[in-house]
């Protein structure tokens, strides 16, 4: 069983991060399992007491580092109370060793039918146990977090959190084999808690990650509740102590090896790092790309974010030609999905890269000033050609379009930007592979080596490799962009 013990509650009254950190390690090295309770009121308490306004002016330094006193006695109150309302709510069938549907769902119930009646659903700090027991108010994520958590309280240590990149869902059962819906997904969709997690069309949308969502164990469930921890104090400012903790808290996770198999941490880690990096710690552009590895290793390379992590880094850091070759991957991963009404996160994602990053890039390099441009180099204008394909193969196949007029304007100034004899060194090396969900002729860059190149055999070369009996450039970029003028 998990639990507050002896050991954990001796380090009471916590005064600083390090010994925040002291009690994630008792719970994460000590044979039973953490508690996820304990730990997401904690991580709570802090986050909050250093966000929230009313707080600000009095958080008295204690020692060098500012962290509100957190006492035995708070946090052992709250923990009862997350206690009481799970056992008094739910009669368990001590008999059985594996959770039920219908326990399942019962206490999502509980867990739903306590939450405040209206409120603002995206905002801030709505994530931890701390929210739910001090003001009834949970995100989605938040809901599915407290179900497992309240599972871990009756006893069933099958019941996980199973993550995708936009939503969260639990697996139950022998072998984790049962799934079931626990939380609402977006706006103004009816939930389907209890449900097993979609066979139908959404089956094939980004949000259920083509079932390869990452699930987690006990260990990762606190990695997940640390990567949830949000420092933000407002839009443009954090909370410095608790971004520090949550640095402290994901390297603690690292170390012991359960960010292995959660791209999405690690790559929290490594925006972490590029802002304030770690002595003797590896720099952060290697955690973008073991964020990489670990999705190519263990979702057979369907996550979008490692790349678009990835991305963003090279971006921030005028590294043009690395974040075209990132976006580009990125794009060979959305092009095998068929879009749904459920992945506007992603959608948005890839719009701003299409319509704000790249254009910006480009005037910045057209600017003149830039001795070694990018739009001399064949291989950019490759990865943006496949870029662009991935988002036009994202679409065909799908319910809802992805594209209308407005991609199409940054798209044609931007390829117009490479001049002819730079376009003509690309050669696009097509044949149509039927594979399972999508036919394709894409293109993507022989220097990416996830699987879509195996299983598609499309490439492109620049000039000094294979000849040239294929379609031009020209063809390619005439019909993509006369596609998206006349959909
Ligand atoms: F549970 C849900 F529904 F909330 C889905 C999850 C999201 C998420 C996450 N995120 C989401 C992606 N995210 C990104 N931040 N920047 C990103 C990138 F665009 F730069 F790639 S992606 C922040 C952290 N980080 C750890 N774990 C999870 S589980």
């Amino acid at each position: 069983m998990a639990g507050f013990r002896a050991t954990d509650k001796a380090l009471f009254p916590i005064k600083n991060i390090k010994t925040v950190v002291q009690l994630f390690r008792n719970q994460l090295e000590h044979s039973q399992e953490p508690d996820l309770s304990l730990l997401s009121i904690v991580a709570g308490v802090i986050e909050n007491s250093l966000t929230s306004r009313s707080n600000l002016q009095i958080c008295e330094p204690v020692e060098h580092n500012c962290l509100p006193n957190l006492d035995l006695e708070t946090i052992t109150l709250m923990y009862s109370k997350f206690q009481t309302i799970i056992k008094n709510a739910v009669e368990v069938n001590k008999q059985r060793k594996y959770a039920t549907r219908e326990l399942v769902k019962k206490v999502s119930d509980v867990i739903w039918n306590s939450l405040t009646r209206s409120y603002y659903k995206d905002r801030a700090h709505l994530q931890s146990l701390y929210s739910y027991l001090s003001g009834s108010k949970l995100d989605c994520f938040g809901v599915a977090f407290a179900v497992v958590a309240g599972c871990q309280v009756l006893g069933y240590n099958d019941v996980h959190l199973a993550l995708s990149e936009d939503h969260a869902w639990v697996v139950f059962g022998e072998n984790g084999s049962e799934t079931a819906e626990v939380t609402w997904h977006g706006k103004g969709n009816e939930d389907k808690r209890g449900q097993e997690i979609g066979k139908g069309v959404s089956s094939r949308s980004w949000l259920y990650v083509n079932n390869k969502p990452v699930v987690c164990t006990r260990h990762m469930e606190v990695a997940a509740l640390v990567s949830a921890i949000n420092p933000s104090l407002n839009s443009n400012q954090d909370a410095y102590e608790v971004s520090e903790l949550q640095q402290e808290l994901l390297w603690l996770l690292y170390d012991l090896g359960h960010l292995k198999k959660y791209p999405m941490a690690i790559g929290n880690l490594g925006d972490l790092e590029e802002i304030s990096s770690r002595e003797g710690r590896v720099e952060c552009r290697v955690l973008f790309e073991e964020a990489i590895k670990s999705s190519r290793s263990y979702y057979n390379n369907q996550h979008v974010y490692p790349y678009t992590y990835q991305g963003g880094y090279f971006y921030r850091n005028k590294m043009y030609k690395e974040a075209f070759e990132s976006w580009a991957n990125a794009s060979d991963v959305i092009r095998l999905y068929n879009y749904s009404r459920d992945d506007e996160e992603i959608y948005k994602e890839f719009l701003e890269i299409a319509n704000e990053l790249i254009p910006h890039i480009m005037k910045i390099e057209s600017s003149g000033f830039s001795a070694n441009t990018i739009l001399k180099k064949p291989e950019c204008f490759a990865h943006l050609l496949r870029f662009y394909d991935g988002i036009c193969q994202w679409e065909e196949g799908s319910a809802t379009p992805v594209l209308h007029i407005g991609w199409a304007k940054p798209l044609v100034n931007t390829i117009s930007k490479f001049d002819a004899d730079v376009r003509a060194q690309v050669n696009i090396l097509c044949d149509t592979v039927q594979d399972g969900a999508k036919k394709n002729a894409g293109i993507c860059n022989n220097n990416n080596n996830n699987n879509y190149e195996k299983e598609n055999g499309a490439q492109t070369e620049t000039k000094d490799e294979k000849d040239t009996n294929f379609p031009t450039i020209e063809a390619l970029t005439a019909a993509c962009s006369e596609k998206l003028l006349n959909p």
